[in-house]
């Protein structure tokens, strides 16, 4: 094929019809956390994660999922009428094309946001994307697999979060405000684990400790209780 011939095949709809993703869901709900909590939001929830977060409440995402094409799932997305989209799963970089959605999802004017672990580089995410990106406390089981050049990579928009199970966890993630100077990057989230710490004691320590961080709970859980879809 030469060249030319090779740039239009790229072009064409069989071309983009093969740009598809593993899906577990795509819904509609409230925002139940982060920096745009509050706002009708259509997510995006793709399948598969590396990781096994002892306390994650989205285990139902590791396995199955559609396989979706990308159009596909900008054409659901825009049935919802929401001006905000948020990306999440699983983890939804380990499928490399979810680059090109965050991509697609920007240039059709929605504010995005990606809930990521911060286990894998972020360095080619749209700058337009608010980037959510845990750091993992030891409780989680997964700390080892923070990635902490990612911290160069955080816009001013985006987030980092913390979620947090315990006073052990609570006395790591303020070590690690105080040692990678978090709270100069962007915003800073510290959130109760649903159903381990409970949310006040966290509240007060944040409190007592004067901390330059944004109390956090899961709203959805509040309103639906565990109810996955929501
Ligand atoms: C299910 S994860 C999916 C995105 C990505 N894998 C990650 O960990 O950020 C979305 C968010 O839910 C949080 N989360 C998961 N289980 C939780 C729980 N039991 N209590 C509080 N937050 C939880 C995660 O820490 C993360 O911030
Ligand atoms: N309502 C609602 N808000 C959310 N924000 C982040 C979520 C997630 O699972 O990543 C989530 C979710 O599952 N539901
Ligand atoms: S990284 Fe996210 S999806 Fe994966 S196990 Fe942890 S909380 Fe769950
Ligand atoms: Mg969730």
């Amino acid at each position: 094929m030469s060249g030319d011939d090779a740039r239009v095949a790229s072009t064409t709809p069989a071309a983009v019809v093969a740009e598809r993703l593993r899906i577990t869901e795509i819904f509609h709900s409230i925002q139940g956390e982060a920096d745009a909590i509050g706002w009708r939001t259509v997510f995006v929830r793709l399948t598969g994660c590396p990781l096994r977060c002892v306390w994650c409440d989205t285990e139902y995402s590791f396995y199955g999922g559609d396989w979706h094409a990308i159009e596909d799932i900008l054409a659901e997305v825009a049935s919802h009428g929401a001006g905000h989209v948020c990306v999440t799963g699983g983890e939804p970089l380990a499928q490399k094309r979810c680059l090109i959605l965050l991509q697609k999802l920007c240039d059709a004017g929605y504010e995005v946001s990606l809930e990521t672990s911060g286990a894998l580089d972020v360095s080619a995410v749209d700058p337009r994307v608010h980037k959510v990106m845990d750091l993992k406390a030891p409780d989680s089981g997964e700390s080892r697999r923070n990635l902490w050049s990612n911290l160069d990579c955080l816009l001013p928009h985006d987030q980092i979060k913390i979620v947090i199970a315990s006073r052990g966890d609570y006395e790591w993630a303020c070590s690690m405000l105080a040692e990678h100077a978090l709270a100069d990057r962007c915003m800073v989230l510290f959130s109760p684990v649903h159903g381990a710490v409970q949310p006040r004691e966290l509240a007060e320590w944040i409190i007592a400790d004067r901390l330059p961080v944004r109390f956090q709970m899961q709203l959805h859980k509040l309103l639906w209780n565990d109810a996955a879809g929501h």
